[in-house]
């Protein structure tokens, strides 16, 4: 990195890549050390999981890495099963899950993330009844599918945010954006969500490009 990136990057911010899910490519990402990694449990997604995730290979992993499952409109109790299947610590919750249903999860032992589609009628008053059913948000671009649009959104929309719960940033997250990525300020901010912008096709992240933006965030 060099010496005017170290100087504007921002300290700490904790690191997810989404979408995973084929064995060599999770443990090749796995060595990249991010704080997150997500697997996604909505059938309609191209990275749906599916039955072919390899328990023994997730029970494996470090556990400073925290493993989420992503959900669209999935009952509490689905959200359990999988949780317990596949040692889940967090269930990302990206449909239209309601504060009383992120509560229902959480009263099952599962950390919610609870996702937000953003576009410019985003409203930031419409978050505080999740609050406190939340470990964390996670703020997307509003597209035509749940998630993995691929696109980014105006993150200045997120300048007022003043709850206590941290968010991740999401939505076209890529080293095309990395110098702005770096010089990001915004209040409650706590880490990025990676994951359309590093495939080489759906559900196959290419490493080099992680490690990429990891050594740009000063991670690698
Ligand atoms: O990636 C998917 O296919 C997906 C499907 C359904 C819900 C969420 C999904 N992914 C999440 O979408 C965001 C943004 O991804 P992208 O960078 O725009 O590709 C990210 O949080 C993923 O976790």
């Amino acid at each position: 990195m060099s010496t005017a990136a170290a100087e504007t990057a921002v300290p700490a911010l904790h690191l997810k890549v989404c979408g995973m899910k084929y064995a060599d490519n999770i443990a090749a990402v796995a060595a990249l050390e991010p704080d997150f990694m997500g697997f996604i449990f909505f059938p309609g997604s191209q990275r749906y999981v599916g039955d072919s995730l390899d328990r023994r290979l997730l029970e494996s992993l470090p556990a400073t890495l925290r493993k989420v499952g992503v959900f669209v409109d999935e009952s509490p109790a689905v959200i359990h099963r999988q949780a317990v299947r596949y040692g889940l610590e967090l269930a990302q919750l990206h449909g239209h899950e309601t504060p009383a249903q992120c509560a229902a999860v959480q009263a099952l032992g599962v950390g919610v993330i609870k996702a937000f589609g953003v576009d410019a009628s985003f409203s930031l008053e419409q978050l505080r009844p999740y609050a406190p059913h939340c470990a964390y948000f996670l703020f997307d671009t509003k597209g035509p599918q749940p998630g993995g649009n691929g696109t980014a959104f105006n993150w200045e929309l997120l300048r007022d945010y003043n709850l206590p719960v941290p968010y991740l940033l999401a939505g076209g997250l890529g080293l095309e954006n990395a110098a702005d990525l770096l010089r990001l300020d915004l209040p409650g901010l706590y880490g990025l969500d990676l994951n359309s912008r590093f495939e080489t096709s759906p559900a196959v992240k290419d490493p080099e490009r992680l490690r990429q933006l990891f050594r740009l965030l000063g991670r690698a």
